[in-house]
């Protein structure tokens, strides 16, 4: 997916992987991790996702990433939130969009995460991807998706991270009908692909659901944990 199909996407409001509350799986699962109080999450690919502010509800720091400025202008204004605005001092791709909420830092990153560097992230504790590795296609000869892994790690020093993806049922479960358009089907053989040397992968809960993807297919929300192995 190229940054224009994702700009817009936004400008055209056709962004209906926003969730109105924060994603139940999260809410029960993310206690896996076991981050520290006070710890640093990072969510990339953040949209204007509220399970950035389920986070400060639980006494986390936040730091996202989104392509979209759209997103992070109506994220602030939808709730409520005044954002200092700054430019990154060296690369004029980023700008940073930071508040204080309920005593905890919020910093959005608006630009492509690929120009971001681990100085700009900082500590992370752990990572929350929901929504990004089955943004990306896995596909060649620019596997966004392995770049997407490799980045993301060397961004957050491999931290522990929860994972959102999903899987078809029946006979739909490897074909991928939708190849062209997100969300795209993540195999358990490609997640270990990117991340079994880093990572322990474990597959901690499954849902069946009538729509499992925007396309409209039934099947499974998986959540995984990675927990690394630093
Ligand atoms: C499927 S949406 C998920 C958004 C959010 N995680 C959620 O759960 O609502 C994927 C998001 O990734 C953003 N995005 C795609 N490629 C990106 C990139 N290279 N850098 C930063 N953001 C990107 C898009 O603009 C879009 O908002």
């Amino acid at each position: 997916m190229t940054p224009e199909f994702w700009k817009n996407a936004w400008q055209k409001s056709q962004t209906n992987f926003t969730q109105k509350k924060p994603n139940p799986m999260l809410v029960h699962h993310f206690k896996a991790l076991n981050t520290p109080k006070n710890g640093r999450v990072f969510v990339p690919l953040c949209g204007k996702s509220v399970d950035m502010l389920w986070f400060i509800s639980q006494g986390f720091d936040v730091i996202g990433v989104e392509l979209s400025e759209i997103a992070v202008i109506q994220f602030f204004a939808e709730n409520d939130l005044q954002a200092t605005v700054s430019l990154h001092p060296t690369t004029p791709s980023l700008t940073c969009y930071q508040a204080e909420h309920e005593g905890q830092t919020l910093k959005i990153w608006v630009g492509d995460i690929f120009d971001l560097s681990p100085i700009d992230i900082g500590i992370i504790d752990a990572v929350y991807d929901r929504g990004a590795l089955v943004a990306l296609p896995d596909m060649k000869p620019d596997n966004l998706r392995t770049r997407y892994t490799q980045k993301l790690m060397a961004l957050s020093n491999k931290a522990s991270q929860l994972l959102l993806s999903f899987a078809y049922d029946g006979e739909k479960q490897c074909s991928d009908n939708h190849k062209n358009l997100p969300p795209f089907l993540v195999t358990r053989s490609q997640l270990e692909q990117y991340y079994a040397e880093y990572y322990e992968i474990n597959l901690i809960a499954q849902e069946k659901v009538d729509y499992v993807s925007t396309a409209g297919d039934s099947g499974y929300r998986l959540v995984y944990t990675l927990l690394s192995k630093n």
